[in-house]
């Protein structure tokens, strides 16, 4: 069937759309010419969202014809927008608004990419990953015996001062808050916070205990934990409903409740009433907080902290709401990558140390940072010179060196003893006392995996959502019974 039949016997638009895309249109049989552009946007679009260190040739081109007048938009010899009539049929061109590499560079009178690097902040590579350090270890500085075959340590380097001058200068971290939402947990309500910085491409949480905001019968005897950037006004344009959307507001959000919040300079006060916020910098771990690995104590740390934030305050004329936050860094496995972390599982398998099998897969024994945190502790008003201090949860001493060099006031370093050694502790003291355990002495909280429920009226209504929208297959007899 060709074009003109089509038509006439009254094809609709999207079949005749249909026909013409079709990838085994008969081309030959109507002679119409597949419609199918030569360069493909939405590759072009993949590839220019990976990053400007991957898509010189194709970062920031805009194609014609797409939008509208490549005149007034300024594109690259809109020329030959015009197009040119070929068998009767006016052809277009695409045409980018942006001149080809070459010709920037030398109009720019730019010679390489370390120039231009170097000159221009927007285009300096900071998201490709850094080089991952080299350091030379000695078959005696490694513990255990056994270096498995085709594992080498890696060569010692130094940097060369030209690279040191050469290299640009990254911009000043910033950090901002992209969204905030109310989350029920075992605990008790948290805020996630989802971070974006211009340091890494990671997105960084804060998860803030700080219920004392959800509630109006009680009073608020302490600042409450908000974000700055949040809170700030991003544009003229912004609606309430923009600003509700992404998490700013005051108060519980409800139907009945929907209260913009104030862009504010929050004064941050020390109070010497109530004891500092609690605070935990964890870093991401998959395996023991996702899948219950019992190789290490993240998951249960991560569910002790938010535990032990949330627990209520005592102060001189009653208690309040327990108050702080957990910053959650997406550094798997100590900085390394789950990849590299799992490689390493199995060097400890071999009889290596965690240490060590960092060290022999070429890595650090820990190659994280704490700056993003720090920035996004501050956006928080936590740990500001001019505030009241933090309180870190914590047995790394590296972490509390590097936060306090990037200026985190702590008041207090709060350990963090695994659950399995408290309890050994109880069972021996008992012992000693002659008192027998209880069961719910034994869990001294919830872990993430194989610990205890979740509920409440937030999960029954997600899966009677599910049940009455979406065809989950459960029981509402059982949820109304
Ligand atoms: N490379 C490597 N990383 C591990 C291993 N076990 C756990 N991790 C990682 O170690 C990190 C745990 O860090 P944190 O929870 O901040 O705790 P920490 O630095 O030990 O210090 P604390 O604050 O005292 O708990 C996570 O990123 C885990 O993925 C391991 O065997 N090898």
């Amino acid at each position: 069937m060709d074009l003109q039949k089509g038509i006439e016997q009254g094809l609709s638009d999207l079949a005749l759309l249909d026909m013409l895309t079709a990838p085994d249109l008969p081309v030959r049989k109507h002679r119409l010419k597949r419609r199918d552009s030569d360069l493909d946007p939405l590759l072009l679009a993949a590839a220019a969202a990976y990053g400007p260190h991957v898509t010189r040739n194709h970062y920031a081109h805009d194609f014609f014809p797409a939008v509208g007048d490549p005149r007034a938009e300024g594109a690259y010899d809109w020329t030959r927008f015009q197009g040119e009539v070929k068998q009767g049929r006016r052809r277009y061109k695409y045409v980018s608004r942006q001149a080809p590499r070459s010709e920037r560079l030398k109009r720019e009178g730019k010679e390489n990419d370390a120039v231009r690097e170097a000159t221009d902040p927007l285009r300096c590579a900071d998201n490709l990953p850094l080089p991952r350090p080299q350091t030379a270890h000695s078959p005696a500085e490694i513990p255990p015996s056994t270096t498995p075959a085709g594992l080498k340590g890696s060569p010692p380097t130094t940097a060369s001062a030209a690279n040191a001058a050469t290299s640009p200068v990254p911009p000043a971290l910033e950090v901002k808050c992209m969204a905030r939402t109310r989350v029920p947990t075992p605990h008790g309500p948290v805020f996630l916070h989802l971070y974006h910085n211009n340091r890494d491409n990671k997105e960084h949480l804060a998860i803030v205990v700080d219920s004392a905001q959800l509630r109006n019968d009680i009073p608020h005897l302490a600042p409450p934990i908000r974000s700055r950037t949040l809170d700030a006004k991003w544009s003229d344009t912004e609606t309430e409903t923009d600003r509700i959307t992404r998490g700013a507001y005051v108060g519980r959000l409800s139907p009945s409740s929907q209260i913009p919040s104030a862009p504010s300079e929050q004064p941050t006060i020390t109070l010497d009433t109530i004891p500092s916020p609690l605070v935990r910098i964890h870093s991401e771990c998959f395996t023991g907080e996702t899948i219950g690995s019992m190789r290490c104590d993240c998951g249960e740390q991560l569910d002790e902290a938010i535990r032990q934030i949330s627990q209520p305050i005592s102060t001189l004329t009653g208690s309040i709401p327990g108050r702080g936050a957990v910053v959650y860094l997406r550094q798997e496995g100590r900085g390394i990558g789950l990849l590299e972390k799992i490689r390493a599982y199995n060097l400890q398998d071999l009889g290596h140390d965690t240490v060590a099998a960092n060290l022999l897969l070429g890595h650090k024994a820990d190659e994280r940072a704490y700056d993003v945190a720090a920035a996004i502790l501050r956006d928080l008003g936590l740990g500001v010179e001019a505030g009241e201090g933090v309180r870190l949860l914590t047995n790394n001493p590296d972490k509390v060196h590097a936060l306090q060099e990037e200026g985190i006031r702590i008041v207090e370093r709060v350990p963090m003893v695994p659950r399995s050694w408290q309890r050994r502790q109880h069972v021996h003291m008992d012992a000693v006392a002659n008192v027998k355990v209880g069961a719910e002495e034994e869990h001294a909280g919830l872990t993430m995996i194989g610990g205890g429920e979740v509920h409440g009226e937030d999960l029954d209504r997600y899966l009677r959502t599910k049940v009455l929208k979406m065809g989950h297959m459960l029981s509402l007899t059982d949820l109304d019974s």
